[in-house]
């Protein structure tokens, strides 16, 4: 595999371990909560390791950062190493993988545990039988702590069914391929509104609009835009191939090819970079506007 992008190599503004970073002021009293962290990742690598003993590279030297209130894309063509991106960021790497690099959570090197972080796979497993309301209740009960009052749960409940829009179908049956129930798009808000109930600050979603037609997937995605908007939440979703309604949810890109990272930046600019533009960034890697970008999104993380 290539050696990683100078980009990488100059990437300057570094959260120091020691410093926490300042996520209310960041955020600016834009959100209702500021619950949102900031999630910092350098020279992030990743190999695998078979049962021989044989390593193969599948991340090289990546590095970024995911700010509260935004929703970063990682972007790539299948197999470029964006599942596995999300998994080292969130710390699910399987057994037979070996990471190594910085990942920093508002400057520290720590753990991410319950009720920081969440992350939403691809497949669904909801129980087809209840209501959205029933199931969403069922699992606060289960999830959050015994020593939260039933009441506070339930309304923790209710808020997550609004923060996803499932208010008009709360009280319909989920269903499956035997008896029809919501929709694709509403499933898989369903899922994601099991994953909010903690109140995480930092959200992952594998693939969040897969199997859903071009309305399904900008409703999925409008909805965590707005999630992220209005309470801080930082969120990382690794999607393929999406419209442009999508992508122009999207406030910052990582785009992936063979484990590099050939961009990263706000998507702004991205959606202008064609195909062309796209080859020679991989091919010149020293570009500068890249170096500034990228410093420009990193610099408010290391501000606080
Ligand atoms: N445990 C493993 N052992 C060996 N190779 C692996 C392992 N896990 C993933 N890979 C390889 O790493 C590469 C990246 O996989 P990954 O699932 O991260 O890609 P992706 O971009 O998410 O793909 P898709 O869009 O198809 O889901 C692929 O070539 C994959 O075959």
């Amino acid at each position: 595999m290539a050696m990683a992008s100078p980009v990488l190599r100059r990437w300057t503004p570094t959260p120091s371990p020691t410093t926490p970073l300042n996520v209310a002021s960041s955020i600016g009293g834009e959100h209702e909560t500021g619950r949102g962290v900031f999630l910092t990742w350098r020279d992030v690598s990743v190999t695998a390791v078979d049962e021989k003993g044989r390593h193969k590279l599948i991340l090289d030297q990546i590095t970024g950062c995911a700010r509260p209130g935004q929703v970063l894309a990682l972007m790539g063509a299948s197999g470029s190493g964006k599942t596995t991106l999300l998994d080292t960021l969130s710390g699910r790497l399987g057994v037979d993988m070996n990471g190594t690099g910085d990942i920093l959570i508002n400057g520290r090197r720590k753990r991410l545990s319950y009720g920081t972080s969440a992350y939403v796979t691809q497949e669904n497993t909801l129980m087809t039988t209840l209501t959205v309301r029933e199931a969403i209740h069922y699992s606060a009960q289960l999830q959050l702590p015994g020593s939260m009052l039933l009441a506070k749960k339930l309304a923790r409940a209710d808020r997550a069914i609004r923060e996803m829009g499932l208010g008009a179908v709360a009280s319909s049956r989920i269903g499956g391929r035997v008896c029809k129930g919501i929709s694709g798009g509403e499933r898989k808000r369903v899922s994601i509104c099991m994953e909010l109930l903690a109140s995480p600050g930092l959200l992952f979603l594998d693939e969040p609009t897969s199997g859903l037609d071009s309305a399904a997937a900008y409703h999925v995605m409008a909805h965590i835009a707005r999630l992220a908007r209005t309470t801080g939440t930082t969120v990382v979703a690794a999607v393929h191939q999406p419209s442009t309604e999508v992508f122009d949810l999207f406030n910052g890109l990582c785009l992936l090819a063979n484990g590099r990272m050939v961009y990263f930046g706000p998507t702004p600019e991205a959606a202008e970079l064609s195909n062309e533009d796209l080859n020679s960034i991989i091919s010149i890697s020293t570009n500068e506007d890249l170096v500034d970008e990228y410093n420009y999104l990193t610099a408010s993380s290391s501000s606080g």
